[in-house]
């Protein structure tokens, strides 16, 4: 794991306020959008607001991402354009549905980089999937460039297509959420989970963030600060993982030092892929802050 990318909070592309404010909450990464939260007569107004945030802004280092609209729209390649010279992080592709989506998007980015003479490569990509189409083709589009950072969710959108609409436990999403994340894990990339709407219900938002974190997401795409708290919370190993993740990691070593691979830790089985599981407890803990480096 190189980054922590357990919250990615959308901020209106049209809100001066929010994108001023956006950053002092501790979201791991901000999304401004361009797409689905800005009425079509803003379109242009919020391009050039996010343009202007992100080059005068101070983000303290903090990963930008700019959800921009769609090729099929008249305001994509524009919004592509403006924030390649802005130097956003990561440009993410709403309602991704084929790899052909994620190279027409990427040749743009190219021709811009080139054009500016920005590095080759340095702008990263995201794609959304939020139609059947896109879930069904999901491994070729985490597949499709090298510039794809992750894949996402949108749930809002897959659910208004598949003519349904999102329930408590999200039966209706589990197909969608398996197959999205098995091709991020497949394509070696981040996977992240949608949207919990009703900001309000933070009962109902940690029992989703439970059960995504369980599926193995890396994290979800947030609306409101008040989701930070609940998702960083849930993602940090607990004090007994951590304990038990360190005896782990010692009794492996040991067993190591006398040549064998497997051993037993109160009666349970320890190998490769529990160390690694182990190795991975220590190392998430470590980017939360819960433990120093060498411990
Ligand atoms: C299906 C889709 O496509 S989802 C993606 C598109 N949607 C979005 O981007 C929506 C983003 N979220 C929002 O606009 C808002 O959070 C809403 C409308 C959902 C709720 O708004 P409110 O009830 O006013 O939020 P709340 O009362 O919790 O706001 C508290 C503070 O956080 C700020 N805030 C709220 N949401 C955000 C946000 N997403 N980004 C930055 N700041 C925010 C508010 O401005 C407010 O600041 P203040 O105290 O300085 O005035
Ligand atoms: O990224 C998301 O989860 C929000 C979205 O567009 C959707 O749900 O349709
Ligand atoms: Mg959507």
């Amino acid at each position: 794991m190189q980054k922590l990318r357990r919250t990615m909070m959308y901020v209106p592309g049209n809100n001066p306020g929010m994108l001023t404010d956006a950053h002092i909450y501790g979201a791991d990464s901000l999304m401004f959008d361009l797409e689905d939260s800005i009425a079509l007569s803003e379109k242009d107004c919020a391009r050039l607001l996010v343009y202007n945030a992100v080059k005068s802004m101070d983000y303290e280092g903090m990963e930008i991402v700019v959800r921009i609209n769609g090729l099929d729209s008249p305001y994509g390649r524009a919004d592509i354009e403006a924030m390649v010279r802005a130097g956003v992080d990561v440009i993410r592709l709403p309602k991704t549905e084929t790899a052909q989506d994620v190279t027409e998007v990427e040749k743009i980015i190219e021709e811009v980089e080139k054009k500016i003479e920005k590095e080759i490569g340095s702008t990263k990509m995201m794609g959304a999937i939020e139609s059947p189409l896109g879930v069904i083709n999901a491994v070729e589009i985490a597949t499709a460039s090298k510039r794809l950072m992750g894949i996402a969710l949108g749930a809002e959108d897959y659910v208004t297509n598949m003519k349904t609409k999102r329930s408590p436990g999200g039966i209706e999403l589990l197909l969608a959420r398996s197959q999205i994340l098995t091709a991020a894990r497949a394509a070696g990339i981040y996977a992240l989970d949608t949207v919990y709407s009703d900001v309000d219900n933070e009962e109902g938002f940690r029992e989703e963030v439970k059960l995504i974190k369980q599926l193995g997401f890396d994290g979800k795409s947030i609306i409101n600060p008040r989701q930070i708290g609940p998702v960083h919370e849930i993602y940090a190993p607990t004090e007994k993982e951590i304990d038990h993740a360190k005896k782990v990691m010692k009794a492996i070593k040991e067993a190591n030092e006398k040549g064998a691979g497997v051993i037993s830790l109160n009666g349970k089985m320890i190998d490769k892929p529990i160390v690694e599981r182990a190795e991975r407890v220590l190392e998430l803990a470590k980017m939360s802050g819960l433990i120093k480096e060498g411990e």
